[in-house]
């Protein structure tokens, strides 16, 4: 299946710059480096991120496709510039370096190769795949910097699904290590900012509290803690989506969108993994004749589908959780082999996140309303958002009622 909406994002971590491109988004969508700017600046916070969080800035330049804060229908591009750029001009640099720089560099020890590669990390394998000996070029790119990038095109489709149908996506973290979100409510868009500030983007206060003492004590230990982050899209119409083929599966790229982020180990949709030990007749969503609040017909008694029946959208809160493994830079530093000796080693480390859980959450807000505007434009594909909004208000005329039936069983009048 080829996307209407495509993406790719270029950078290392201490490189001196992120870019990322958007292709296939219609003219008219408001996009601006402020709004950008914004949900970058919420990726950075969380309780248990390392020091380099503290003092670099996200510095957003729009390239491309984007005049006085509204796409012209060509690619987007970004850029976003890394503020520790001028500490890593040298190491990092894209030129060859002089002579008298590579010497003097060397002489201080600060290009030295990173021969013992982190167990968990892309370090080793990425070494022995391109055929470095050394992890510095491995590491810059399986960065989770490269995650400010899709932030920010996620921003862009966020807007988009804003414009065309109203809807909004919002994230929970639902676990850090064995500290579960105590009360089992789900987030509106009204609950977002308070969301934000929990230090650990947490729906409540008793949650947030036992998360933060999880990841105190792992600190304190020498350890890294991962955990679980719930997304969810309210104001999407059925149909987004198809289950004609694989490929056209939204839970399918939805999963493999999540499972995209760096430390990302599982996906569920919906109720998951628990509704694999229910009955079905405990498993399903019932359907009633009682007009649903967005005057849609037919309606659900419960979400346990999350939102998708045969890999398309029903009509409610879309919703899926991803799991993230602890972070593998772990201070106490685990068992490796030193890939210059061949002998038995401690694994690199230097300053590193304890838990990226709640950053991890906005990426996967990003990863989900970059998937799901791709789904939109394929449904009601336009080349300006207006084109695209008639498209998808014609298509949501079809699902009201006539007459007191669901329209798409309705016999035509006369
Ligand atoms: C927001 C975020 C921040 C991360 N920060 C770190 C970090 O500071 N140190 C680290 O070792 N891994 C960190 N990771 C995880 C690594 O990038 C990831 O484990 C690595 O690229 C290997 O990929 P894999 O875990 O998918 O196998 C972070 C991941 C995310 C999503
Ligand atoms: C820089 C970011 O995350 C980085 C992701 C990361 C990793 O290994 O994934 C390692 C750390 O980088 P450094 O070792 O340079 O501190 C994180 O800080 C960011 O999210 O902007």
């Amino acid at each position: 299946m080829v996307a209407v909406l495509r993406w790719i994002t270029a950078g290392e971590s201490h490189g001196p710059a992120l870019v990322a491109v958007l292709e296939g988004l219609p003219a008219g969508i408001p996009v601006t480096s402020e709004a950008i700017a914004e949900q970058l600046a919420r990726r950075r916070l969380g309780y248990g991120r390392g020091a380099r969080m503290k003092f670099e800035r996200d510095a957003v330049t729009l390239l491309g496709g984007v005049r006085h804060g509204i796409s012209l229908g060509g690619p987007v591009a970004v850029e976003i510039g890394n503020t520790e750029w001028p500490k890593w001009q040298q190491i990092m640099s894209p030129d060859p370096l002089p002579e008298a720089d590579a010497e003097a560099l060397s002489a201080l020890g600060r290009n030295a190769p990173l021969t013992r590669p982190r167990p968990g990390h892309a370090d080793l394998a990425g070494m022995q795949k391109y055929g470095f000996d050394d992890a510095r070029p491995v590491l810059e790119r399986a960065s989770a910097r490269e995650t400010a990038s899709r932030v920010a095109l996620g921003t862009v489709a966020q807007s988009l699904l804003r414009e065309v149908l109203g809807a909004e996506v919002v994230s929970h973290v639902v676990s850090i290590g064995e500290a579960d979100a105590v009360s089992g409510r789900l987030p509106e868009p009204s609950d977002r900012a308070a969301i934000d500030d929990s230090p650990v983007r947490a729906l409540d206060p008793a949650s947030t509290e036992a998360m933060v003492a999880e990841i105190e004590a792992a600190k304190a230990d020498g350890d890294t803690l991962g955990g679980v982050v719930e997304v969810l899209v309210h104001g999407l119409p059925p149909g987004l989506g198809s289950f004609v083929h694989s490929d056209r599966r939204l839970d399918a790229r939805l999963a493999a969108a999540l499972m995209g982020i760096q430390a990302m180990k599982g996906v569920e949709v919906g109720d998951g993994f628990a509704t694999a030990r229910r009955r079905g007749s405990a498993a399903h969503d019932e359907i009633s004749p009682v007009a649903g609040p967005d005057g849609r017909g037919i309606s659900r008694a419960s979400n346990r589908a999350g939102g998708l029946e045969g890999g398309m959208t029903n009509g409610e809160i879309l919703r899926v959780r991803v799991a993230m493994k602890p972070i593998s830079t772990v201070p106490r530093a685990l068992a490796t082999v030193d890939v210059t000796s061949g002998e038995e080693a401690v694994a690199i480390h230097q300053r590193s996140d304890v838990c990226a859980v709640p950053a991890a959450g906005v990426v996967a807000e990003a990863m989900v309303a970059l998937v799901v505007a791709d789904a939109v434009l394929e449904k009601f594909g336009g080349d300006s958002l207006a084109e695209v909004r008639r498209n998808a208000q014609a298509y949501l005329a079809t699902l009201g009622t006539v007459d007191g039936l669901p329209a798409v069983t309705a016999r035509p009048a006369g």
